[in-house]
């Protein structure tokens, strides 16, 4: 079997060097020349552990290839599956040019019967329309297209993809379904077979879902704080009740990434589409960017203003373990900190590079943790890193003008922080002074 990844981001690199993992022959192509060379030195575009040595191993095995060859890729395919990205427009709806810029290369290259497989995150009704295109653009061959909806996360992409808790493939042709399910058997995890549109939905409703458990979390937490209780022990408590599940209930400073922001919009705009108000997801999304914004709101009720004020901005990226700052709530507070004339100095472990070109110019760079706390008037937390976790807490204390912390991911459990002369403001948690 002749598989060809069209898309080496996050899901198409991942996908390609896990479907060679468990024995096929896999091209990757993209067309982006730079990071094709680097990938075929054994390089990852992507900050994902573990993938390097995957790279290395299966394309010492003459299973993984790397090219921009795209025609010649596809001429050869037997099944192609389709990664690239489908980024937000203007008014939120999903940006389906490069899908279909793909769908174009791969008519105008195929000769043979091909299998086209959708891993892109793309609206109901869109591998309806590539089934169309195909249709008119190589009638000369039949091309089946089957949805296969993409669940890692990033940061721990690797591990999704073996242990993923479910494999949905969405077909109208049986054989088809049959050929991608064969292909996905060896990573032994279930396979959900359905239809195309209703795998479509699938992804954009567990997107959703995940969103909305994390925007009542935080509206639970904003509740917390006003009425005294405590948000850790409110979600552990919730999270005990298997119908309810403990994930996805941390309260923070909102959800980012280049994932939930873009799918939740992109879901109400489908509604809004067929006349549908989604007024919960609305309501979702109105409660995360006000979340973003929840430090900012604390520092300034703390301090009056912020001008003058010396913030060190710990962790950019969007999560931990992902150099990614897309959507990241440090673009949030960090546009929002220069706008209050405060002196921003951040730090993140492995972001920093990214955020130098997407963080207002003003943002000052710290090599290390202690550089950016040295002499600061308070320490916003962003971003949950195991090394600002495990930090000596008196670190707080001996670098900074006054420690005080502004925590956006709950980092420290309130007893430790008592054993220190630190002002610490979490979220849904009692402050303490
Ligand atoms: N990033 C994530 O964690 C997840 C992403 N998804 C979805 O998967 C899709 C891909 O996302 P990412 O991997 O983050 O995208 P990405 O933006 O990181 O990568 C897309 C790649 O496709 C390449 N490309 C664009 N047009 C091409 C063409 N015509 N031929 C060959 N290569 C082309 C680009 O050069 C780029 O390297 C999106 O629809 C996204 O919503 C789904 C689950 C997880
Ligand atoms: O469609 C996608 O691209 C992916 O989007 C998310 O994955 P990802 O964005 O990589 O990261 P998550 O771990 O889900 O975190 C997303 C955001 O939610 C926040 N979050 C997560 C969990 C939580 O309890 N609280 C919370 O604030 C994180 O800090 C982060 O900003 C989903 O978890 C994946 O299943 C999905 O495939």
């Amino acid at each position: 079997m002749n598989i060809v990844v069209v898309g080496t981001g996050y899901v198409g690199l991942v996908t390609g060097v896990a479907l060679a993992h468990i024995g096929h022959r896999v091209t990757c192509v993209d067309v982006d020349e730079e990071k094709v060379e680097r990938m075929r030195q054994g390089i990852s575009p992507i900050y994902e552990s573990g993938i390097e040595p995957l790279m290395k191993e299966n394309m010492e095995a003459n299973r993984l290839f790397f090219m921009t060859d795209g025609a010649r890729a596809y001429r050869e395919a037997d099944v192609i599956y389709i990664a690239v990205g489908t980024p937000e427009n203007e008014d939120g709806s999903a940006n389906l040019t490069y899908l279909k810029q793909a769908v174009r290369d791969i008519a105008s290259a195929v000769t043979k019967d091909v299998i086209v497989v959708t891993k892109s995150t793309v609206p109901v009704g869109t591998n309806h329309e590539i089934q169309r295109m195909f249709k008119q653009l190589a009638p000369h061959v039949h091309i089946d297209v089957v949805s296969n909806p993409e669940f890692l996360r990033e940061g721990s992409a690797i591990h999704d993809t073996f242990h993923g808790d479910r494999i949905v493939i969405g077909a109208d042709d049986e054989r088809a379904a049959a050929v991608v399910a064969d292909i996905h058997r060896p990573f032994g995890i279930p396979i959900f077979q359905t239809d195309i549109r209703s795998a479509e939905m699938i992804k954009y409703a567990s997107n959703a879902f995940l969103a909305t458990k994390i925007s009542f979390i935080n509206e639970i937490a904003n509740i917390c704080e006003k009425v005294g209780a405590d948000v850790e022990q409110v979600a552990a408590g919730m999270g005990m009740d298997e119908r309810i599940g403990s994930a996805f209930l941390r309260a923070g400073i909102g959800y980012g990434g280049s994932c939930f922001p873009k799918d939740t919009k992109a879901l109400a705009k489908i509604a809004a589409n067929i006349d549908h108000d989604f007024e919960l997801l609305k309501a979702v999304i109105e409660v995360n960017n006000k979340q973003q914004r929840k430090l900012i709101e604390k520092a300034k009720k703390r301090f009056g203003h912020l001008a003058g004020k010396k913030i060190a901005l710990l962790g950019l990226s969007f999560k931990p373990n992902t150099d990614d700052m897309r959507e990241a709530a440090s673009l949030v507070v960090a546009r929002e900190l220069v706008a209050e004339q405060a002196i921003v100095v951040a730090y993140d472990p492995i972001a920093m590079n990214k955020a130098k070109s997407v963080l207002p110019k003003e943002v000052i760079y710290a090599d290390r943790v202690e550089q950016a706390l040295e002499r600061a008037d308070a320490a916003m937390i962003l971003t949950e890193w195991d090394e600002f976790r495990q930090l000596d807490l008196s670190v707080y204390v001996n670098k900074m003008k006054t420690p005080i912390i502004f925590d956006g991911r709950n980092c420290y459990a309130l007893d430790d922080i008592k054993k220190y002369e630190i002002e610490y403001h979490s979220i849904g948690r009692k402050p303490i002074k």
